[in-house]
């Protein structure tokens, strides 16, 4: 059985499709994939609506309707460039993009590229709006692919953790016995230092970390940023760019506007690293291995951090493991709407806080 899973993450880049067989076990194969940008002028757009604190209800409105054309749009190509038609898909699992997210308590989790629209334009079954059952079931809807990193990456010898470096850096701690499977988020993968180069570079990112690289991390500005309480709160927590953002770090430590702009770079990988090393000594596995996604594993700069805090750790890439790190998410949310369509839970109570498993999202059917 054949599902696209859409992703659009917290870094506002662009939206990830995937083409995945699920096999017979439930196991998804990855077949094709496409990815399409957000053009500037849309990424500055989403981004003031995900960081505005009042919002015109007439832009959510158009935004959603945007989005939910760019989605059914992103598909068509998918398809056309691998020869594939509608009729050979049985769903696609739409993630959204996330324009606010709440951690407990009282969580409430918001994504908008207008599913109906999906269905229509592409004539296939579409499944959306996967992170509110759990939040109306004590959960935090998110993460929510720790439930597929334990489909897709168990193995039964070593200890294996998976992490993604998106916008928000997430962890799988992987478990021989399901019920002891979780994940978290960690804290900012790439959103911060990505502000920063924008501001400061007008880029997008910094390829491979090589700016950062050239910087030197400032100890002092560290010592004050890791002091944040989400980096101590204990799991399951979840979180986005409502708390690390650039605006709430300037206004916390505005010296930052007087340092040289490589070394405040250098400083936010550095957290990052430090963040991410610091939340697996806590609560994960100190050795066996650790399997990086999300395009913050093309920053070899960043990896070459994280190794260095955790010596004990083997680092490779989920590519090694059968899926692209870019397409780990888009993959998951096909398998999501695989897991939906037939009744079965999507999410992980363990990861999310929920009180139990539960069937999530909404079908938008053809
Ligand atoms: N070649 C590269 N060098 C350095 N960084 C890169 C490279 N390619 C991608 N990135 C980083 O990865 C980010 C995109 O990662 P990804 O698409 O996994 O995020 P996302 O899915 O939007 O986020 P999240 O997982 O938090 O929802 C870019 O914004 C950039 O910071
Ligand atoms: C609310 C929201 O969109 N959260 C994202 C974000 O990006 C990474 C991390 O924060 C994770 O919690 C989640 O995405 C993935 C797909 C998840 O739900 O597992």
């Amino acid at each position: 059985m054949l599902y696209i899973g859409l992703m659009s993450g917290t870094s506002l880049d662009g939206i990830d499709a995937a083409l995945v067989e699920i096999d017979q076990q439930g196991m998804p194969h990855l077949l094709a994939s496409h990815y399409q940008s957000y053009d500037r002028a849309l990424q500055a757009k989403l981004f003031n609506l995900s960081q505005a604190v009042e919002v015109k209800l007439e832009d959510l409105a158009a935004f959603d309707h945007q989005l939910g054309r760019l989605y059914a749009h992103c598909c068509l190509t998918l398809l056309k460039k691998h020869n594939y038609q509608a009729c050979d898909i049985q769903a696609i699992g739409c993630h959204g993009q996330t324009i606010r997210h709440k951690p407990r308590p009282n969580a409430f989790s918001m994504q908008i590229g207008d599913a109906n629209i999906v269905a229509e334009l592409t004539g296939i079954t579409t499944v959306a709006d996967f992170r509110r059952r759990d939040i109306a079931a004590g959960g935090e809807g998110a993460p929510l692919v720790p439930a597929f990193h334990q489909y897709a990456f168990l193995n039964d010898h070593n200890p294996r953790q998976i992490l993604n470096l998106g916008g928000i850096a997430n962890i799988t701690i992987l478990s021989q016995d399901p019920e002891h499977t979780f994940g978290f988020d960690l804290g900012p993968a790439n959103a911060l230092s990505n502000e920063w180069v924008e501001k400061h570079w007008q880029l997008n990112f910094d390829e491979g970390g090589a700016i950062a690289r050239s910087g030197t991390f400032q100890p002092d500005l560290i010592k004050r940023w890791i002091a944040i309480e989400y980096f101590n709160k204990p799991p399951p927590k979840s979180t986005g760019r409502e708390l690390f953002n650039l605006a709430q770090f300037e206004l916390h430590t505005p010296e930052v506007n007087s340092l040289k702009k490589e070394d405040v770079l250098a400083s936010l990988i550095e957290l990052t690293a430090i963040s991410i090393s610091r939340g697996i000594e806590q609560w994960g596995y100190t050795e066996g291995e650790l399997f990086l996604c999300g395009g913050g594993a093309r920053n070899i700069y960043l990896v070459e951090r994280i190794q260095h805090h955790l010596l004990n750790i083997r680092i490779g890439l989920t590519d090694d493991l059968g899926i692209p790190a870019d397409m780990v998410e888009a993959c998951a949310f096909a398998w999501l709407a695989y897991r939906t369509m037939n009744g079965l839970n999507g999410n992980l109570p363990n990861a999310t806080g929920a009180k139990g498993p539960r069937v999530l999202g909404a079908i938008y059917p053809a």
